[in-house]
């Protein structure tokens, strides 16, 4: 297909799309992110009209084990489809994990085939799945068998730069019955450095029919319509830009426009009440903290150390939301000052 052919093709990002046996209401995914996207983020980014998100990483071992946090990761309510993503190494157990999931509201399971976290790679899941295309064959096949939902693979372009080898394995995973694939434009060892080569994702549309889904440094609705103009992709999929602003996919989306003033200081407490729910007092002052720090680094960034530090460690719930809530207000009433000059 010639570029200009490709261009008048182009899809809508508020477009719905389908896998086979299941649509999405449009095409920007909100990207899976350990420690970010768990329930209360997920609910606030599908309330503002993301077309679909996807829980963090789910330890497939741990699940089957019943250890760790991991019950906690695949809750849901009130999304759907409720996408559930998997981390593993061994088929056994991704197929165990894959059944559990499903068998408590799991509407697609997603294998991630593309964290690059030494802890995840160092037990040879995640991306380190790409340095055995025969291996990481047999871990989508064991789990496409296990369930009757849909299953969705996610990876990077490969390993590194010598073994591009995504096109390949998303060919072996469509005949093994994957239903969409998601590429981060980038291998394995580049981490999160350098750009995301959206062109090279191109590789990937050339080698499946599947619906495909394009990731890395969307942040903007121009790298929105640029990533699916390069890749030829169906979708795009966005993470960082969504730490501090969970509406953000809804609004590439097209679906909602970003809230501002007191509108976005209610999305923000209603956010942090939201995770002291979720994980208890404790867990959840804790926990909040570094959705705080971005919300803090987005909308006050000339906020002093000393406040900013005093917030980021408050105990108290109250002290740390009546803290964050004076300092984006003071760094609006700064931003209000600068234009008015
Ligand atoms: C904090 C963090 C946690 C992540 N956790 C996961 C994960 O659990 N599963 C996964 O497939 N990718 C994970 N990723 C990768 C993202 O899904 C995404 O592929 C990557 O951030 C590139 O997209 P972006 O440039 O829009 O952020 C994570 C990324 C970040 C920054």
């Amino acid at each position: 297909m010639c570029l200009k052919d490709n261009h008048l093709h182009l899809p809508t990002l508020s477009s719905p799309f389908a896998i086979e046996g299941m649509s999405f209401r449009n095409r920007v995914v909100l990207a899976p992110m350990s420690g970010v996207t768990d329930l209360p983020f997920r609910q606030l980014a599908w309330r503002y009209g993301a077309g679909l998100v996807v829980t963090e990483m789910v330890a497939s071992r741990e699940l089957a084990c019943n250890a760790g946090e991991s019950w906690a990761r695949l809750k849901n309510t009130g999304i759907t489809p409720h996408m559930v993503q998997l981390a593993g190494r061994e088929a056994h157990w991704m197929a165990e994990a894959a059944k559990i999931a499903a068998g408590n509201g799991a509407d697609v399971i997603d294998i991630n085939m593309g964290c690059p976290a030494k802890k995840v790679t160092g037990g040879y899941s995640g991306s380190a799945l790409m340095r055995d295309p025969d291996h990481a064959l047999s871990l989508i096949e064991a789990t496409v068998r296990a369930v009757d939902i849909p299953v969705t693979l996610k990876m990077r372009l490969g390993w590194d730069e010598t073994t591009m080898n995504a096109p390949e394995i998303a060919r072996r995973a469509e005949a093994a019955g994957i239903r969409m694939v998601t590429i981060h434009g980038r291998t394995r060892m580049q981490f999160y450095k350098g750009q995301a080569d959206w062109d090279a994702i191109r590789a990937v549309r050339d080698a499946v029919s599947l619906p495909l889904v394009a990731n890395g440094d969307v942040t903007t609705l121009d790298d929105a319509t640029e990533i699916l103009k390069r890749s030829g992709a169906d979708a795009v999929m966005t993470g960082r830009a969504c730490q501090g602003r969970p509406w953000h996919a809804g609004v590439l989306a097209g679906a909602c426009a970003a809230p501002e003033g007191q509108a976005r200081l209610d999305v923000i407490s209603e956010h942090y009440e939201m995770m002291l729910a979720f994980y208890g007092m404790e867990t959840g002052v804790r926990h909040a903290r570094k959705h705080l720090g971005w919300y803090i680094d987005r909308f006050a960034p000339d906020a002093p150390g000393h406040r900013k530090a005093s917030v980021l460690t408050a105990t108290d719930h109250k002290a740390a939301l009546s803290g964050l809530l004076e300092l984006l207000r003071d760094g609006e009433t700064a931003v209000e000052r600068t234009m008015a000059a």
